[in-house]
């Protein structure tokens, strides 16, 4: 496997849950969202996180941080740690959404998708620009209220208030959150003790709940089964026609097409194409089989064979959940 393939690290095949599936059309209200020439920029220290962003095709620039002579005075003998480097991120990105929209946001690693939608939820700052949100975004990890050591049932309180519940609002879609993330007695246990994929449906579980005015779901329902998928699909339908707004970020394209309407392609921080969700997939396929001009029977059998690995792996960490669950 190259490191070419790493950073390509998507699907174009067709999940079967979501062979002729598309999401449904509903009517578009006055704009809930503007993202006004965003940019978004991370400092990073030391020549490691450098590198690992380089290795990512990000743009970084060296920083020449100036330091105040007092503080000089205070580090002198301390040990340097490296120089400062900017990572920029997200580059000058524009786009308006609607109540009702539901946008897929696709790009190869590395290329900001993450990142923006941290910015829309206001967990980053932007370097310039701005974003305009009517409404509470919540971006699936209840802003990343959630506790490891605290049990899934602290968490679904303490992520429901985040979200802006009341207790016995929360207390009333207790059972519907254990249910829709489908861990079962785990929520009487210390958040550490699950599964990523526990953990990430439960935090989809919490996050969809309160039905927010924008949901934004970073590669979760790629941790679900396929059931687990449809319930979002549904849950995701429930908060359009409540003129709520979807944004998600998946590397399965097959997913984007099923569930979104919209698609917002990035491409090194830039928004490179907006569009009709099939317009923008099928350039973007293309886009990436492009990039794979050399893909030969072996490295194709390398990529199935590490595809029927992970799949392997994940199937089973879903038995030994179940069995737990069941125990
Ligand atoms: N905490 C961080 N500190 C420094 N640089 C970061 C940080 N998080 C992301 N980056 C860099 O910002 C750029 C955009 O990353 P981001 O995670 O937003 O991309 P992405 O499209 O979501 O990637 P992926 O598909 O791999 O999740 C990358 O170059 C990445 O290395």
């Amino acid at each position: 496997m190259t490191e070419a393939d790493e950073h390509m690290d998507f699907d174009l095949e067709v999940e079967p849950e979501d062979e002729g599936q598309e999401a449904l059309e509903t009517e578009l209200g006055d704009p809930c969202l503007v993202v006004d020439d965003l940019h978004v920029v991370y400092r990073v220290i030391g020549g490691r996180a450098k590198r690992e962003a380089e290795k990512k095709g990000a743009e970084i620039h060296e920083v020449e941080v100036k330091v105040p002579f007092h503080k000089r005075l205070l580090q002198a003998g301390r040990r340097h740690v490296g120089a400062v480097s900017e990572v920029h991120a997200v580059r000058g990105v524009s786009f308006t959404v609607r109540h009702g929209e539901s946008v897929g946001i696709v790009g190869v690693n590395g290329s900001g998708k993450s990142t923006m939608l941290r910015a829309i939820a206001g967990l980053m700052p932007p370097k310039s620009g701005s974003v305009h949100v009517s409404g509470e975004p919540s971006l699936l990890g209840v802003n990343a209220a959630l506790m490891p050591q605290l049990t899934g049932e602290r968490n679904i309180m303490i992520g429901g208030l985040a979200l802006g519940l009341t207790p016995k609002q929360v207390d009333e879609k207790f059972d519907e959150v254990v249910d829709f993330a489908g861990i079962g007695d785990f929520v009487y246990l210390p958040m550490k003790t699950y599964s990523s994929g526990m953990g990430a449906r439960l935090r989809f579980a919490i996050s969809s709940a309160a039905s927010p005015d924008i949901l934004m779901i970073d590669e979760a329902l790629a941790t679900g089964d396929a059931a687990f998928k449809e319930r979002s699909k549904s849950r995701i339908e429930d908060v359009r026609s409540n003129a709520g707004t979807v944004f998600l970020v998946s590397h399965s394209i097959s997913t984007i097409e099923a569930m979104c309407t919209r698609v917002l392609w990035m491409h090194q921080g830039q928004l490179v194409m907006d569009g009709p969700v099939h317009e923008v997939a099928d350039a973007y396929k293309k886009f990436v089989r492009a990039q794979r001009p050399g893909m030969g029977p072996a490295r194709r059998r390398a990529l199935q064979r590490k595809r029927a690995a992970e799949e392997a792996a994940k199937k089973k960490a879903e038995a030994a959940e179940q069995a737990k669950a069941d125990a």
